[in-house]
């Protein structure tokens, strides 16, 4: 067999709930407060996972966080046992505690910038958790997050785990979210996109005016140095600072690539034609290049749909699947551009739609659920077997999710310190599940 690419996607938390907790995530703000099912969200995940897997595409899976945070609450100042740090948290700083709550690990695209080992020079695939500096809620992450990966991806011989970039916004790092590779074959050395949406250390350059850039162009170099990439083999493209105020805090909600596909709205990037043309010029394939314009659809439609924030998955017949949101197919105008897409010249031939809507309402979609990783058989062969999806890990999941999860979380239920017990009883009984170890703080305390 031949090198795939494998998707890993966030299980998500016990603790989803909705709390409006990033700025410039349109959809975060406006369902801020609403009541969250986490039972649903993560039967919701589940069934994409199940579904990936049975069209014949290997599926991981990558455990959640421990929420709340009890450490990172006791680190600035609350005391007591766990139910008197929630409570002082719940009375004195709310919003505090609801960012140690959230169970915003589920969007694995966030965790990392995964280089594969046909791309680095020393033939290793690469693993940079991503510091996600910019939302206090997302920067509690990387820690446990190299935690995660390291019990997954368990083999010294082949995967290389870096340690997250230092934790400030100059670093500021959104992982792959901010990062995809084109390629002609998956095992085929390729060219690793990094899209940033400023610099750091330059002044006077283009940058949003309203809502923040997250990922910094010195941090996406940092990554590209530290997996090993060779320029020929790399490119550095700003996202365009418009669209970023219009919603799109991450490039992947704009624009998607597999293999030679890169799909994209025309708004997408700063210097759309000097990137195409360095794309072009590194590339030893010939790249499909999808480009929506405005009058197909609106960044303001792409922003509500999440068009682009679908995976394209390379089917085992080769032909291309997208892999959607059901808001692509209740939107007329983005349903009526993918079904004319689908007969086009291009290697993507079907659209299967998802219910993700739990995940979605925070700003989630398909493509922020998961984080690819291409391995050659032997890497494959290297992972942790427990972690990767079939239908007895699927019915053990569901099982586990249907026994520990609630089905209704409010704001008012983060001062339960019951949910914090519920919490670390479902997720050691996970760590045996997908045969982890130890990898929370509950645990190792
Ligand atoms: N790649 C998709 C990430 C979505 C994520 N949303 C959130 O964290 C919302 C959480 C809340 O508001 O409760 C974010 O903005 O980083």
């Amino acid at each position: 067999m031949s090198t795939i690419e494998a998707n890993f996607d966030g299980l998500v938390g016990p603790t989803h709930n909705y709390a409006g907790l990033s700025e410039g995530n349109v959809a975060s703000l406006n369902n801020a407060k609403d009541i969250s099912n986490p039972k649903q969200a993560a039967l919701q995940g589940l069934a994409k996972m199940k579904a990936l897997h049975d069209l014949g595409l290997v599926q991981g899976v990558l455990a959640p966080q421990e929420r709340p945070d009890i450490e990172t609450l006791k680190r600035i100042g609350f005391t007591g046992s766990d139910s008197q740090v929630i409570e002082q948290a719940y009375q004195q700083a709310p919003s505090i505690l609801a960012s140690c709550y959230s169970a915003s690990s589920m969007w694995t695209a966030n965790a990392a910038t995964v280089t594969p080992s046909a791309d680095s020079l020393d033939n290793k695939l690469h693993f940079t958790p991503a510091n996600l500096t910019n939302k206090f809620h997302r920067s509690i992450e990387p820690q446990v997050t190299g935690n995660v990966l390291r019990a997954v991806f368990n083999d010294e011989q082949h995967f290389s785990h870096h340690l997250h970039l230092p934790e400030n916004e100059h670093f500021g790092d959104e992982g792959a979210a901010n990062h995809t590779r084109l390629c002609g074959a998956h095992g085929d050395n390729g060219i690793e996109v990094f899209t940033f949406g400023r610099y750091a250390f330059k002044k006077g350059m283009p940058e949003p005016k309203k809502f923040p850039a997250r990922q910094t162009f010195e941090a996406s170099q940092a990554v590209a140095r530290m997996h090993q990439l060779d320029s020929q083999n790399a490119v550095f493209v700003q996202q365009n600072p418009d669209v970023i105020d219009q919603g799109v805090f991450h490039n992947d909600v704009i624009a998607v690539g597999n293999q030679n596909v890169l799909f994209y709205h025309e708004q997408a990037f700063l210097n759309e034609q000097a990137f195409i043309n360095e794309v072009q010029q590194k590339a030893d394939f010939d790249v499909h290049f999808v480009r929506v314009n405005n009058e197909q659809v609106s960044v303001q439609d792409a922003v509500q749909t999440y068009l682009f924030n679908t995976q394209i998955v390379t089917m085992p017949n080769g032909e291309m699947s997208i892999i959607a949101p059901m808001h692509c197919a209740n939107n007329s105008n983005v349903k009526a551009y993918l079904d004319e897409l689908v007969t086009q010249n291009t290697p993507i031939k079907s659209v299967k739609f998802f219910d993700v809507n739990e995940s979605m309402k925070n700003g989630g979609g398909p493509a922020c659920l998961r984080l690819r990783v291409a391995l050659t058989q032997a890497e494959l062969n290297a992972v942790n077997p427990q972690c990767i999806m079939n239908d007895a890990l699927y019915g053990q999941l569901t099982s586990w999710v249907e026994k520990h999860y609630r089905d209704r979380i409010t704001n008012q239920c983060l001062a339960d310190p019951q949910l914090l017990i519920e919490s670390r009883t479902a997720l050691d009984e996970l760590t045996q599940i997908l045969n982890i170890g130890s990898v929370y703080p509950f645990q190792k305390s």
